[in-house]
Formats: structure tokens, C-alpha cells, sequence
């Protein structure tokens, strides 16, 4: 553990693990927050790729700046074989965790996602793409405050420029780049389009029982509303999920346009609980069937 580290921070308990490193509590002043250290020789050893990750998230942590709904990097510390990034602290269950316990009312699915749009909607700004946003990646801070996690995959791309290569989770995953065409930030909107799906519904848009199977209904992008889930739910809502599940990337809604044209408003509050089925292979999740067993698997 990097010695200023120590000296300015009480490091407390354990918060998770990822694959390159831990999440610790920390103290200063009174103040608490998470400290991700990564060991670099563990990423050194594996591909190139993963390495290159641990360097682009403080870097684009620190080009994004302060933002409410991003999981702001407040310190940055680095030895031979650690990187330490003092970030807000999220202890409240994430957004993965509240989906597989029950679905969501239309205005709690609002809320979180005028907050998660705000949050693409700035990184755009500053010429940042996301592209891994899923469940997993949405924290809440202790004000229950969202905040976009994890920028491992982010991409800095400048004016007019395109990006490429295959970056993200199958159900998120936008079709433009399962074809390995060139895409731009909208990718981010068609994730959070998957989020706010699976919110209301309870299961993924497009589905597949493998990584396979989830990218060809990824490609075919036949975007279906279930009337037993959807009969309930308000127009607005199906054409908002239509214009960020578009697979068209010209008439898809950027994250600016999906907060000033939609009226998220006039979302009802209906609260639903139902049947939970659906799974995550990009992160190994367990199949969930119900809620019963979601809250037994939070539990566990
Ligand atoms: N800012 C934070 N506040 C509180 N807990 C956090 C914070 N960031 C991460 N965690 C916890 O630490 C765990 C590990 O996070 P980390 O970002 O290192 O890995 P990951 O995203 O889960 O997986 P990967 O290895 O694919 O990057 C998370 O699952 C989460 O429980």
C-alpha cells in the first residue's frame, strides 16, 4: 500500500473486489470514500488490453471533472505496482441489485434515468463514451444519489471521430458495434435504452441463452413490448424506448435529446412486482426467477 496513502487516509474495511484489484473505505477528515487500488503487475500479466484499461480510467475520471452523477475521482496515487483512485464513495446497493429484487414503477425508472442521462449527457459534452454501461456500473451514493461507474472501457474520441472495436456486455451492447462497424457515443444511448427496458420489464429486450445467440437478437433489433408486462405502461414510454432502441443511429436520440424532447414527466407511478427472468452472461451472473430468489441471491 503506497505510504501517502496511509498517511492521509484511515483505510477501513473491505467493499469488493474486481479483477485487478480491491475497493477499500477510507476516512479523511471525517469524510468517507472508496479507494480502488489496482495491483499492476496483475494487469501487466494478462493481455495488453486489460492494461491499457487501468491507465484510461483515471485519465478520463480526471477529464470528465465534477459531475453529480459520476463517480468523481477525488485523489490518485501511484507506486511501481499500485494505482490507487480515491473515489465518491457508493455504498448503497447498485442498480444490478435492485433489478433482480423487483421491477421498477415508471417513476422510480425515471428517475434513474434522468440521472443516468445527465451523467452520458456530460461525458458526451467532453467528448467521453462510456461504452460498458449496464447495471453493474450504476452506483448510488449515500444521498441515494445515482452515480456512473467504472470508466475502464471509456473512449476519448474528438469532433466527428468514430471509434471501433468490440467493448461492452452482450445484453447491452449496441448492434452497430456487435456488426464491428464504426460507431460513435449513441452506443451509450442505446445501453441506457436496455437498462430502462429491463427496469420496467424485468428481462432484456433482446435475449439469447448464449453470448452468441444474444448478439444475433441484438442485430435483428426487433424491439417487442409483452402486453403482460407493457399493456400498463404509458405510450410515451414504448416511443421513448423505441427512439433509443433504434437500431438507425441517425434516428436514434442522443442523451441530450432524450432529456429535452421526452417528457419523462408524465411517467405514472404504478408500482409492479413480478416474475424476475433473466440473466447476465457478460458478468456470470446467476439465472434469477423470481423475486424471491433475487432476494435470496442479495442476500447470499
Ligand atoms: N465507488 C465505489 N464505492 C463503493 N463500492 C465500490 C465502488 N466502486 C466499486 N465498488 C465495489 O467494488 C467492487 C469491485 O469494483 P471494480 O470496479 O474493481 O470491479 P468490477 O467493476 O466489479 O469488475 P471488473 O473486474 O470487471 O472491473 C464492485 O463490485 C463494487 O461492489
Amino acid at each position: 500500500m503506497t505510504e501517502a496513502l496511509k498517511r492521509d487516509y484511515q483505510l477501513c474495511e473491505e467493499l469488493g473486489r474486481g479483477r485487478f484489484g480491491v475497493v477499500f473505505k477510507a476516512i479523511r477528515n471525517g469524510d468517507a470514500f472508496a479507494v480502488k487500488s489496482i495491483d499492476k503487475r496483475i494487469a501487466d500479466s494478462g493481455d495488453s488490453l486489460d492494461a491499457q484499461c487501468l491507465l484510461t480510467e483515471p485519465k478520463i475520471l480526471k477529464l470528465l471533472g465534477s459531475h453529480p452523477n459520476v463517480v468523481n475521482l477525488h485523489d490518485l496515487y501511484e507506486d511501481d505496482d499500485h494505482l490507487h483512485m480515491v473515489l465518491d464513495l457508493c455504498d448503497s446497493p447498485d442498480l444490478y441489485r435492485r433489478v433482480t429484487l423487483r421491477v421498477f414503477s415508471e417513476s422510480e425508472a425515471s428517475s434513474v434515468m434522468t440521472q443516468l442521462l445527465h451523467a452520458v449527457a456530460h461525458c458526451h459534452s467532453l467528448g467521453v463514451a462510456h461504452r460498458d454501461i449496464k447495471p453493474d456500473n450504476i452506483l448510488f451514493d449515500g444521498q441515494e444519489r445515482l452515480r456512473l461507474a467504472d470508466f475502464g472501457s471509456a473512449e476519448n474520441f474528438g469532433e466527428g471521430e468514430k471509434m471501433g472495436g468490440v467493448v461492452g456486455t452482450p445484453y447491452y451492447v449496441a448492434p452497430e458495434v456487435v456488426a464491428g462497424r464504426e460507431y460513435g457515443e449513441k452506443v451509450d444511448v442505446w445501453s441506457c435504452g436496455v437498462v430502462l427496458y429491463i427496469m420496467l420489464a424485468g428481462f432484456p429486450p433482446f435475449y439469447g441463452e448464449t453470448a452468441a445467440e444474444i448478439f444475433d437478437a441484438v442485430l435483428r433489433a426487433n424491439l417487442r413490448f409483452p402486453a403482460t408486462v407493457f399493456n400498463s405502461l404509458s405510450a410515451a414510454l414504448k416511443d421513448l424506448l423505441r427512439r433509443m432502441l433504434c437500431k438507425d443511429v441517425s434516428r436514434r436520440f442522443s442523451a441530450e435529446q432524450v432529456l429535452n424532447n421526452h417528457p419523462f414527466g408524465l411517467f405514472s407511478g404504478k408500482w409492479k412486482m413480478g416474475k424476475l427472468i433473466w440473466g447476465c452472461l457478460g458478468t456470470g451472473h446467476p439465472w434469477i426467477t423470481s423475486a424471491e430468489e433475487g432476494a435470496r441471491a442479495v442476500a447470499d
